[in-house]
Order: structure tokens, then C-alpha cells, then sequence
């Protein structure tokens, strides 16, 4: 269940957080095949609670009604249309699976689905789930649970939301279904959401269950899904992200929260010569990681000050820098812009969707951000597919916050986050000639639009970033050659 299954030659993971499904298959013809992206990962393509009472807010799709295709991104022909056209084009899908609860209690009570459901009862008929497929008594997550006591994290309702009890096996073949439905329609795996809420041992029976993915989507015969358990641990609760890790990968926020902290001068750059497992983070094998995702970015999320697209710069170079080093599996955010940490994606006033408008410069408008397109970010997806299997070798620093590393013999990609020009002859492990930057520019027929590195017969090579350059890395690598 560790394994993303990209198609060959591929390695990054963009969360389309909130797209629609056309939009998504138009996207994976037009961008991500042809830029080297491996997989996406969709919301949650389920039916969930219509929550007009605070303006549809985003985490209306965590709430859900019944297990059918049925939301604003799309229906399930809509649905079965994208998971065929992306990975026609090598893309994988991977959808987030919200099996923990239901909704909460709201005056509302109808889906995007047109499915309604009596929570007071908790009667969700389009399933169909009753009384006795929830944890019984009722009880509540208090804050202090998280330190003490593992069976009420489990048992207990998250923010009001109705808890299922996953030992039961009604509760299992419902989940089940929903899951191997999305396997055979060619889903390469899930992002299991609150999996801190649910215990290891129900969790193993409905992993096993699951279907091999499909091979007429391009699957070797036998493949298990790539399972990412969405598991907040930054240690001190009760709840440890080591008792899910025997079962599939987890989401190590760890890791966002530390390099956020680096990028943004809080560490010198020089400490993450050892980034890793040494850092107190999870095996890479079983490290899902990313820098913000949709919850973390609004701020209430786990790891404090975590960068995001509203701080461009830093946040680009912690990008590059999870993109530049082998560990962990890494996913991109790609967001909507938001004010208030509650807001929905752009919606018209019937509250349907509105679609990100591409622009000339490849960037997005209507409201959608789509960092997934910065050239900065894309171009280091292709950085880390040219790395491969290599490991880090030849590392430099100055001693404070000037870094570089190598990437075997096919990549280099240095840092300045002081407040003086990097300027040195460095080492760089390729072979000698003309490379274009690909974080200033790229190769445009044989020349370069942004900074041209020269590489001797020893490999070594000029390098500098100004202090106040427009982003503080610089990579190259022999895909890139001028
Ligand atoms: O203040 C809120 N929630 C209480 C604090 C955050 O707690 C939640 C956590 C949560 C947060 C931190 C933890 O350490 C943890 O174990 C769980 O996970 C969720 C997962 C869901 O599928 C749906 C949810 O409503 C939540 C949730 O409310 C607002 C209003 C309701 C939704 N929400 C939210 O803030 C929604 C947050 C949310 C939604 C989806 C996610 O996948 C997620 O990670 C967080
Ligand atoms: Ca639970």
C-alpha cells in the first residue's frame, strides 16, 4: 500500500483541491502529462451536506451524505471521464476518501445529491446507514482526549460529525464497496482522511478487502493501491502515527512545519544536510509529504506557520527544496485564494462552481491559484523526475544558509537564504556544458531566458544567487541542457 504506482519516469503528486472533474481530465491533457506530473489528487468525489448556513464552506465535502458520485465536481460519468483520460496520459488519480464519519447536526439536510438524511436518527438512507452503524454512546472529542485516552479519539465524535464504527461488518462492506467501485473505474489509491480516528485493526480488514487496481488502466496485475493515512502527529498524543504505519503510508506534517520554519529563516539551512529520519521524521518509505495542504494553509491546521502561496518566495524554495531531495513521496497544493479561513472555492451565485480560466502565461485566473503552474514549481517536478533513483551526493555549505547538493550525476540545485550573494565555484556532478537555469527561466530553442550555468570538465561550475534575486535557488540538471 506504499506504492504511488506513477506511470515510469514520473514522481509528484498536485492536490486539485475543489476542481471539477472535466476541468481535472482537460488539465491532465493539456499540463500534466505533458509537464511529468504523476498523479492528482480530487476531493472528495462522494455526496456530501449542502451548508449553505456558512456560505458553503470548504469543509462541506468532508461531511458526508451517501457514497454516491454525485457533488459539484461532477457526476460519476463526469468521474469515470477524468480517471480514464488522465491516466491516458500517465496521470494517476487518487481520490480522498472521508470513511471516518457522516455529517454533523445542521438545520439543512439535503445533498449535493438530492439525497436527504435524518441525523437526530441517524438515518442516512442513500447508503443505507442507521443507529446501529454508529459508536454508541454518544460522546464528543474533548481537547484533552487527544493526550490521554486512544478510545475516545476513536469513538468519539470529531467536531460534531456522526462517528461510524468501522468493526461492524455492515459498516465495512458499505466502505468497501464505495472503495473497490473507484479501483475498477482505474483509481491508483486514497488519501484515508481522519485516520487518527479510527483504529489500525478495522482499517487493516477494509485495506485488505480492496480490489488490485485495474490493468486496463495501465496497472502491473496484482497492484495494491497506494493507501496515505491522513494521521496530524507532532508528537505528545496519545494517538501515534507509528501504530498506522505497519499498514499503509501517512502524511508526515512534520515536515511542512520544519521546512516552513527553515524558508523562513528560522533554521539556518545548513542543519538540513541530514533532512530525513534524522529530523524525528517517519521512515521515507512511508512518508507522504508536502509543504501546506487544504487544511494547514488556512492556518488552524497542524505545525504553526506553515508557508503557503500568500508568502511566494519562501515558499517556492521549500517547494524546490522537497522537490530536489529524495525523501518522501511528494504532493503539491494547488489552491484557490481565500480571505477567510472558512471560504468555499469560486462559486457563481447558483453555487455551482466556476471553472479556473488559463491564461496566456499558462498561470490561472477566476480566483484559482495554481501553483502547480508557477514555473518555479513545475519545473523542479521535472528537476525530480530527471534525479530518479539517485541519492544525495557532493552537499556544500557555507555555514550558515548558503546550501547545494547534487542529485547522482543528473542534477544540482544550490540555495541562498542569507542576506549576502552567493558567489562560488562549486561542484555540480554533470557532465561539462551549457545549462539553463530552471528556476529563472528555461531553455528556449539554444539559449537560455533566465541564468546560463557553464560546466567545466571538472564538473564544477560557476554558481551565484544574489541576495535579493527574484527567487533564491538555482537548479540544473540534464534534461535541461542548452
Ligand atoms: O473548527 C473546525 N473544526 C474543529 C477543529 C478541526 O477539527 C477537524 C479535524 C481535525 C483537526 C486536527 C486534528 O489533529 C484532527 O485529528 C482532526 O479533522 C476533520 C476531518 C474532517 O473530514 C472533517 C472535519 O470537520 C474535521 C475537523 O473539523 C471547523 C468547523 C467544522 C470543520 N472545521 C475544520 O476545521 C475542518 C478541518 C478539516 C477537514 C478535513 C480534513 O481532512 C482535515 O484534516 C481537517
Ligand atoms: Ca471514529
Amino acid at each position: 500500500y506504499k506504492n504511488p504506482h506513477y506511470a515510469p519516469g514520473r514522481s509528484t503528486m498536485v492536490h486539485l483541491f475543489e476542481w471539477k472533474w472535466d476541468d481535472i481530465a482537460a488539465e491532465c491533457e493539456r499540463w500534466l502529462g505533458p509537464r511529468g506530473f504523476g498523479g492528482i489528487q480530487i476531493s472528495p468525489p462522494n455526496e456530501n451536506l449542502i451548508i449553505w448556513q456558512h456560505n458553503r464552506p470548504w469543509w462541506e465535502r468532508y461531511q458526508p451524505m451517501s457514497y454516491q458520485l454525485s457533488t459539484r465536481s461532477g457526476n460519476a460519468q463526469q468521474f469515470a471521464n477524468m480517471v480514464r483520460r488522465c491516466n491516458n496520459v500517465g496521470v494517476r488519480i487518487y481520490v480522498d476518501a472521508i470513511i471516518n464519519h457522516m455529517t454533523g447536526t445542521w438545520n439543512e439536510n439535503v445533498g449535493t445529491g438530492g439525497n436527504t438524511a435524518n441525523f437526530g436518527q441517524f438515518s442516512y438512507p442513500a447508503v443505507p446507514y442507521g443507529r446501529n452503524d454508529f459508536n454508541w454512546p454518544e460522546c464528543y472529542i474533548q481537547p484533552h482526549d487527544y493526550g490521554c485516552c486512544p478510545e475516545r479519539v476513536r469513538n468519539c465524535q470529531l467536531s460534531g460529525l456522526k462517528d461510524l464504527n468501522q468493526g461492524t461488518e455492515h459498516v465495512r462492506r458499505m466502505i468497501v464497496d464505495f472503495m473497490n467501485g473507484l479501483i475498477d473505474m482505474g483509481v491508483a489509491g486514497f488519501r484515508i482522511d481522519a485516520a487518527k480516528h479510527m483504529w489500525p485493526g478495522d482499517l487493516r480488514v477494509i485495506y485488505d478487502r480492496l480490489h488490485n487496481l485495474n490493468t486496463a488502466h495501465g496497472f502491473p496485475s496484482g497492484a495494491r493501491p497506494y493507501i496515505y493515512q491522513e494521521v496530524i502527529d507532532l508528537g505528545g498524543e496519545a494517538v501515534s502515527r507509528d501504530e498506522y504505519t505497519p499498514l499503509a503510508a501517512v502524511t508526515e506534517f512534520k515536515f511542512g512545519m520544519e521546512l516552513s520554519r527553515a524558508f523562513l529563516g528560522g533554521n539556518q539551512l545548513r542543519w538540513l544536510a541530514n533532512w530525513g529520519p534524522q529530523w524525528n521524521l517517519l521512515a521515507s518509505a512511508d512518508s507522504l509529504v508536502f509543504i501546506d495542504n487544504h487544511d494547514n494553509q488556512r492556518g488552524h491546521g497542524a505545525g504553526g506557520n506553515i508557508l503557503t502561496y500568500k508568502q511566494a518566495r519562501p515558499y517556492k524554495a521549500a517547494i524546490a527544496f522537497m522537490l530536489a531531495h529524495p525523501y518522501g513521496e511528494p504532493q503539491l497544493m494547488s489552491s484557490f485564494g481565500f480571505q477567510n479561513t472558512e471560504a468555499g472555492p469560486p462559486m457563481d451565485n447558483r453555487g455551482d462552481l466556476i471553472s479556473p480560466s488559463i491564461n496566456s502565461d499558462n498561470t490561472c485566473g477566476n480566483g484559482w491559484i495554481c501553483e502547480h503552474r508557477w514555473r518555479q514549481i513545475y519545473q523542479m517536478v521535472a528537476f525530480r523526475n530527471v534525479a530518479g533513483s539517485t541519492t544525495i551526493n557532493d552537499w556544500w555549505d557555507n555555514g550558515s544558509s548558503q546550501i547545494a547538493f547534487c542529485r547522482g550525476g543528473q542534477a544540482f540545485i544550490a540555495f541562498n537564504n542569507d542576506s549576502w550573494d552567493l558567489n562560488q565555484t562549486l561542484q555540480t556532478c554533470l557532465p561539462a556544458g551549457r545549462y539553463c537555469d530552471v528556476i529563472s527561466g528555461f531553455k528556449s530553442g539554444n539559449s537560455c531566458t533566465g541564468k546560463t550555468v557553464t560546466v567545466g570538465n571538472d564538473g564544477r561550475a560557476h554558481i551565484s544567487v544574489g541576495a535579493n534575486d527574484y527567487d533564491m535557488m538555482l537548479a540544473i540538471h540534464r534534461g535541461d541542457q542548452s
